[in-house]
């Protein structure tokens, strides 16, 4: 079914839709609806992970938009993420088809590796130790990549990428790769404008996907004193003076710089309104003017890996 979303085209000549629909935080028992709700809309691109825990039921979604004639699987680009317990090279395929029965599918269109640094394998998904700490694997995620590229030949995913992999970790990554990540998938926003980043992987034919583009406001961290994007007063000015909603101005914001954008909604009115955004165009005065909003304001800052060896966002510019 032909769709009025925007796509790009990776590096490997498979095209994805610009717009997805992120599925954190959307509970067993709405993350069902929600995933119906958004391909009756026009969603064709559904960002999913291992961790979210809901793979099963979005896979029901799927399943009964294709049984009724909604869409076809092929008019469909469904992502989903290796874990960090699975980083060893031995788990990774395994992992792969744990999330493909979840899902009810044969192959993903995208299979990113979730984060660069490992933690302990073969148990909980967060392995603390009697003080509560994570506890770390030292898996190289160079070896893991090693073992994520033969899941394209097999038919298993159709692309393979990154997510939250930093510049170093991406050319270090880039020195052993057959097969390149199409896609690093990155937290950003106004406050995160991942500027130099998304030069870096432009210049490597790699596509930023922005997570958290509307400021995560659910992040289970989250505190009462944080900023609040969405209720920014700049922000909200601009969306006023285009009759616009915050949020279309914030998906807007990453199409208009040719960032492919999955806000998550578990709402069918505000999944319907964050689509409402292919009848406008920020000028690039507007673009500008966002870009100036930077403050390395970061949301998922990972802390519980803080000190791992492969942590993404210590020492390291960008
Ligand atoms: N690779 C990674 O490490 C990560 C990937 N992601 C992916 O990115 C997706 C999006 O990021 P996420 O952190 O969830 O946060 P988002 O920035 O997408 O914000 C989601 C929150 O905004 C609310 N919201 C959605 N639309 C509107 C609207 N129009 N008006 C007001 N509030 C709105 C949602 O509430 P409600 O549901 O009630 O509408 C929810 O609380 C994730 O769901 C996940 O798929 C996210 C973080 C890390
Ligand atoms: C939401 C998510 O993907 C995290 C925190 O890894």
């Amino acid at each position: 079914m032909a769709s009025t979303v925007p796509i790009v085209k990776l590096s490997n000549g498979y095209e994805i839709p610009m717009l997805g629909l992120g599925t954190w935080q959307s509970k067993p028992g709405e993350v069902e609806t929600a995933v119906k709700a958004a391909i009756d809309i026009g969603y064709r691109h559904i960002d999913c992970a291992y961790v979210y825990g809901n793979e099963k039921e979005v896979g029901d979604a799927i399943a009964a938009k294709i049984k009724e004639g909604v869409v076809k699987r092929e008019d469909l680009f469904i992502t989903s993420k290796l874990w960090n317990t699975f980083h060893r090279p031995d788990l990774v395929k395994k992992a792969l088809h744990e999330t493909l029965e979840n899902l009810q599918l044969k192959y993903l269109d995208l299979y990113l590796v979730h984060w660069p640094h490992a933690y302990k394998e073969g148990g909980d998904l967060f392995p603390a130790d009697e003080s509560g700490k994570i506890q770390f694997s030292d898996v190289d995620y160079v070896d893991t990549w090693k073992a994520m590229e033969p899941v394209v030949g097999e038919g298993l995913a159709r692309s393979i990428g990154i997510s939250n992999f930093n510049s170093q970790q991406i050319d270090r990554l880039l020195k052993v790769a057959t097969i390149k990540p199409v896609v690093n998938q990155v937290e950003c926003h106004p406050y995160l404008n991942q500027m130099k980043l998304q030069e870096f992987c432009k210049a490597r034919d790699i596509k930023l996907t922005a997570y958290s583009p509307l400021g995560s406001p659910d992040r289970p961290w989250a505190k009462p004193d944080d900023p609040q994007l969405m209720e920014d007063p700049k922000l909200k000015a601009i969306a006023n003076r285009l009759g616009k909603t915050v949020a279309q101005v914030l998906i807007r914001y990453q199409i208009d710089r040719g960032n492919i954008v999955i806000p998550k909604s578990a709402n069918p009115g505000r999944i319907a309104s964050n689509f409402q955004v292919f009848d406008f165009k920020l000028s690039q005065e507007d673009v500008e003017l966002i870009n100036t909003f930077h403050c390395n304001g970061r949301f998922v800052p990972m802390s519980a890996a803080v000190g791992h060896k492969d942590h993404p966002f210590e020492n390291v510019e960008f």
